[in-house]
């Protein structure tokens, strides 16, 4: 199943509606690549989670974040805003991936990096959240200002109805 969650946040002094698009990893394996397309345009900036304990969630993200780039910088010059986290910190007996390997991945993509437990706090995601807010420049924020629920509505009816279609 996947969500939309809207959220409320200030940074530095900026009221910032954040609609948040919650894919799941089996979903998006099990999907086609247009509907991850039409997710990748929909979205103006993009958190990659990964488990800390399982190696695959991470071997996967250069793949993904080349994708998310090839989508997104073809059409503009703008950087796209990308955050790598590692989840399940607080699993230390089971880590696989060090953060050490988490941060120079970030570091060579040119992506945000943060390791956090979502199950010990929820300050973890709201960290993750601010610093994703701090590197969408403010003339994005200005322009989608504009854009409710109701395109939000679109944009998802276009995925699923595609979905229902390729399935017949
Ligand atoms: N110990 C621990 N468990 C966690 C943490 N975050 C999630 N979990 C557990 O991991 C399992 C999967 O969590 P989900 O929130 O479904 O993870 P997901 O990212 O949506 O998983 P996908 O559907 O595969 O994308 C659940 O049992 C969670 O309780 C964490 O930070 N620490």
């Amino acid at each position: 199943m996947e969500f939309i969650y809207s959220h409320n946040l200030t940074v530095d002094g900026r009221e910032i509606l954040l609609h948040i698009w919650d894919v799941p990893n089996s979903q998006e394996q099990a999907e086609d690549g247009s509907s991850e397309e039409k997710r990748i345009q929909w979205a103006d900036s993009f958190v990659l989670v990964y488990s800390i304990c399982d190696r695959a969630s991470f071997n996967i993200l250069p793949l993904k974040i080349q994708f998310i780039k090839a989508a997104k910088e073809g059409q503009s010059q703008e950087k796209v805003p990308i955050v790598i986290v590692g989840n399940k910190r607080d699993l230390h007996h089971q880590r696989v991936v060090s953060s050490e390997e988490g941060r120079l991945l970030a570091l060579s993509l040119d992506c945000g990096f943060y390791e956090v437990s979502a199950a010990e706090a929820y300050h973890g995601a709201l960290m993750v959240f601010h610093g994703l807010a701090k590197l969408i420049p403010d003339t994005k924020l200005a322009l989608k200002k504009g854009t409710g629920i109701r395109g939000i509505v679109k944009t998802m009816s276009a995925v699923f109805a595609r979905k229902r279609t390729d399935s017949l």
